[in-house]
C-alpha cells in the first residue's frame, strides 16, 4: 500500500505572495522577500562564501522543479541554482496561505487542512512588550520579584544582552517576536532546565486563553560573553482547533509518524511516533522511515534548521549550506522510495536572510512531489497539499 512523506522544509519560501505588503519586518513589508530566491542571487554573485562556494547547487530539488516552482510564486524570471529548467521528474507548484499568521504553526496547520480560523494575538513593538498584568504572573509562577526583557528581540541578541544579569539575578528572559510568541529564556544550570519548561507549562494556558500561538523555553548554557542556547528547546502551541491530516489517517486505521517539531506543532494530535533531534539526527530517522514505515502510513517531517539557526540569524552563507546539505541527503531518500510512495518537500513560511530584521516574511512556498509523476500542480492553496497526500494515501480528507 502507497505510503506518504511529507517533508517541511522549515522558512525556504520562494517569494511572491500576494499579501506581502501586509506582513511585516519593523516598520518594513515583506513586498519582494524570496527566501531561496535572494540566496540563490547572493551565491551567483559570490556573496555567500562562508563554509561554500559559488552557485547554490541543489541538483535534487531542481530535478523535482524547484526553480519552475519559484518562477510560478514570483510571476518572475527563473533563476535557478544551476540555472537548470529542465523537465521536473515529479508534480511540482508553489502554494499561497490564507491563515493570518506567517508563523510555524499557522502554516503547518493549513498544511495539514485546517487554516487557522482567527486572528493571533501579537505583542507591540514597545517597552513594555507584555501587559504589567502579565508579567507579574510569569513572574509570580516562576518565584521572582520580576522578569527582564519584556520586549521584541532576536533570541540570540538577548541573551548575549541580559543573560549575565538573568544568572546574577534569576529572574526569567522573556521576549516576542513579530510571530505570535511568548519566550522565556533561563540559563539551564543556574535557573535549572525542568524549572523553565515547568514555568512554560504552568504559563501557557494563560497565554493560550490570549490567542498567543505559542510559549517557547530557550534554554541556554554558558558564561558572560559566551552564552549560548541548547537542543533543549521546547514550544507549547495551542491545540489545533479541529481535526487535521494526520487525524484523517488515522482515523483509516492508518499508522502517522512525526519527524522533529511536528509534536510540538500539533501538540501530538494525531500523532503515533515521534522522533526528535537535530536536523542531521532527523535526516537519520527520516531515512529509517523510509525503509521501515508501515504500508499506507503518513510520515510528517518539520527541519527547522534552515530557519533557527540561519534565517533568523540573517546567515545567508548558513542558509545555503543548509540548503545543500539537505539535498544532498534528501536526494538519497527520493532514490529509496518505494513503489507507490511519494514524498512531498514543501515549506511554512518564509525567513529571507537578506531581508531587514530577524522575523519570517510572507511567501509562497514550494510543492515537490517525489513520485508522483503527472500535470503540474500550478498555484494551489496550502491546505491542497493535505489534500493531495490524503488522496495519495486513499483517506478521507475531512
Ligand atoms: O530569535 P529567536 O529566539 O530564534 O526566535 C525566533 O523563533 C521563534 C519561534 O520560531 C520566532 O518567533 C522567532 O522569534
Ligand atoms: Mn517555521
Ligand atoms: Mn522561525
Amino acid at each position: 500500500m502507497a505510503r506518504a512523506f511529507l517533508v517541511v522544509m522549515d522558512s525556504v519560501g520562494i517569494g511572491g505572495a500576494p499579501d506581502a505588503d501586509q506582513f511585516f519586518n519593523g516598520d518594513v513589508p515583506d513586498t519582494g522577500a524570496n527566501t531561496l530566491g535572494h540566496i540563490m542571487a547572493a551565491c551567483a554573485a559570490g556573496q555567500a562564501e562562508e563554509g561554500r562556494s559559488g552557485p547554490l547547487m541543489i541538483p535534487n530539488l531542481e530535478r523535482l522543479g524547484m526553480s519552475r516552482a519559484m518562477k510560478l510564486a514570483t510571476g518572475g524570471a527563473a533563476g535557478g541554482a544551476n540555472g537548470s529548467m529542465t523537465e521536473p521528474q515529479g508534480a511540482w507548484g508553489a502554494a499561497t496561505e490564507v491563515s493570518r499568521g506567517k508563523d510555524t504553526p499557522s502554516g503547518h496547520w493549513e498544511l495539514a487542512g485546517l487554516p487557522v480560523p482567527w486572528d493571533w494575538h501579537y505583542f507591540p513593538v514597545a517597552r513594555p512588550a507584555f501587559p504589567a498584568e502579565l508579567s507579574a504572573f510569569v513572574a509570580e509562577t516562576a518565584g521572582t520579584e520580576g522578569i527582564l526583557g519584556d520586549c521584541h528581540a532576536s533570541g540570540t541578541a538577548i541573551i548575549s544582552e541580559l543573560g549575565q544579569r538573568h544568572v546574577q539575578s534569576g529572574w526569567p528572559i522573556c521576549y516576542t517576536s513579530a510571530d505570535s510568541v511568548f519566550q522565556i529564556a533561563a540559563h539551564e544550570e543556574s535557573f535549572g532546565l525542568q524549572r523553565l519548561l515547568d514555568l512554560c507549562e504552568a504559563v501557557a494556558p494563560k497565554l493560550h486563553e490570549m490567542k498567543v500561538g505559542r510559549v517557547i523555553a530557550r534554554p541556554f548554557v554558558g558564561v558572560e560573553g559566551d552564552f549560548s542556547r541548547t537542543a533543549n528547546r521546547r514550544d507549547f502551541a495551542i491545540t489545533p482547533p479541529g481535526p487535521v491530516l494526520m487525524n484523517w489517517v488515522q482515523d483509516a486505521g492508518r499508522r502517522v509518524y512525526a519527524v522533529g517539531k511536528i509534536g510540538d506543532i500539533f501538540s501530538m494530535q494525531g500523532i503515533d511516533a515521534l522522533h526528535k533531534g537535530d536536523d542531521a539526527t532527523l535526516m537519520g530517522h527520516l531515512g529509517d522511515l523510509v525503509e521501515g514505515a508501515v504500508d499506507g502510513s503518513l510520515t510528517f517531517a518539520n527541519f527547522v534548521e534552515f530557519d533557527s539557526l540561519f534565517g533568523h540569524r540573517r546567515d545567508v552563507s548558513g542558509y545555503a549550506r543548509q540548503l545543500e546539505w539537505f539535498d544532498a541527503e534528501i536526494g538519497k531518500l527520493i532514490d529509496r522510495l518505494g513503489a507507490g510512495d511519494i514524498m512531498v518537500l514543501t515549506a511554512d513560511h518564509g525567513n529571507d536572510p537578506t531581508w531587514v530584521g530577524t522575523d519570517h516574511t510572507r511567501e509562497r512556498v514550494p510543492v515537490l512531489v517525489a513520485g508522483m509523476p503527472g500535470p503540474a500542480l500550478g498555484l494551489i492553496g496550502f491546505r491542497d497539499v493535505a489534500a493531495l497526500v490524503a488522496d495519495h494515501l486513499g483517506v478521507a480528507s475531512d
